[in-house]
């Protein structure tokens, strides 16, 4: 096996009392931060990659290279954390779809969902998406399973459908029964609008594990753990939390520094030091682990400190 990640999110997902809850992440930072807050799963948000690396909004711009790098880059931070990914539509015909799915796996990725819209994709809250038919979808599927078996690999396969907004849900609900039919793990049913539906999911698609999307400013009525714990479902995103925050605190120093000159210091708990000082942040992001490893493995880099 490439990749023991598939296997333990598979594993999270046997244990009856246990939500999966993972903070969507767009960059190595927002990751570490999350690490370091403890949470035990990270999703990688194809919006939020959309947005911070390219500064485009979600609407199919980010190609498979950019996908699979930055899911290679998160998910190689801390290998015992299994990351879900944003794998959009799979990036093409059934043979891209295999080569971008074994392009996830090899970057260590846990789970990744495939969905139904046209390659020229859009986010699943905005109005006027498109969709494939349902035999392209569940060949997009099979794609995946036929990749996974390739590499003789464990990844998570969570079938996404975007058909709710256009077709209603009992035909949503068909695609992603035919899409477990074709070997997806998990199911995903994007644009739900009200708690009703988000309860019906759940119930109608039994026994298959349900991923719940919450999106702040999107259509779906946004709950807790503990809420979608009760709904039933076993895993819950928050895909551009990390994004959001990033903005807003962004914003507010860009506007500090344009309007006054300069950023003014915050200091930390003890009044002292600098909070968010550079320091901290390379601490963040492993400064002692690399330091340790050079004298671990006799480099000279840091003998005289760093
Ligand atoms: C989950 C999602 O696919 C993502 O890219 O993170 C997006 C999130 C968003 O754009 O609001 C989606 O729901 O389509």
């Amino acid at each position: 096996m490439v990749n023991k990640a598939g296997a333990k999110l598979r594993a999270q997902l046997a244990d009856p009392d246990r939500i999966i809850v993972c903070p969507g992440v767009q960059d190595g930072l927002s990751a570490r931060v999350c690490l370091q807050q403890g949470f035990e799963n990270l999703y990688m948000t194809g919006a939020g990659t959309a947005v911070s690396l390219l500064g485009m909004p979600d609407l199919g711009l980010t190609t498979a290279d950019d996908m699979v790098r930055n899911a290679a880059i998160i998910a190689g931070l801390d290998r015992t954390v299994p990351v879900i990914a944003d794998a959009d539509t799979g990036f093409g015909g059934p043979v891209m779809v295999a080569r971008s799915v074994e392009r996830y796996i090899l970057a260590g990725v846990a789970g990744l969902h495939i969905e139904d819209q046209v390659t020229t994709k859009r986010c699943g809250h905005l109005q006027g998406k498109e969709l494939v038919d349902a035999d392209v979808f569940a060949s997009r599927i099979r794609a995946t399973v036929a990749a996974r078996k390739r590499l003789d690999d464990d990844i998570v396969i969570i079938a996404r459908t975007d058909a709710l907004q256009s077709r209603g849900l009992d035909e949503a609900l068909a695609r992603l029964r035919a899409a477990v039919a074709a070997g997806a793990d998990v199911v995903f049913l994007e644009g739900m609008t009200t708690a009703d539906e988000m309860e019906q999911v759940v119930q109608r698609m039994v026994p298959t594990p349900c991923l719940l999307n919450m999106v702040a400013g999107g259509v779906t009525p946004l709950v807790d753990a503990q809420e979608a714990k009760r709904m039933g479902y076993k895993i819950v995103i928050w895909p551009l939390f990390a994004l959001t925050s990033t903005y807003l605190a962004l914003q507010k120093t860009a506007q500090e520094l344009k309007s006054t000159g300069a950023i003014k210091d915050r200091l930390g708990p003890d009044g002292k030091t600098v909070a968010g000082g550079v320091r901290e942040i390379f601490q963040l992001c492993g400064l002692s682990e690399c330091a340790e490893f050079d004298k671990e493995m006799s480099g000279k880099a840091f003998t005289d400190g760093v």
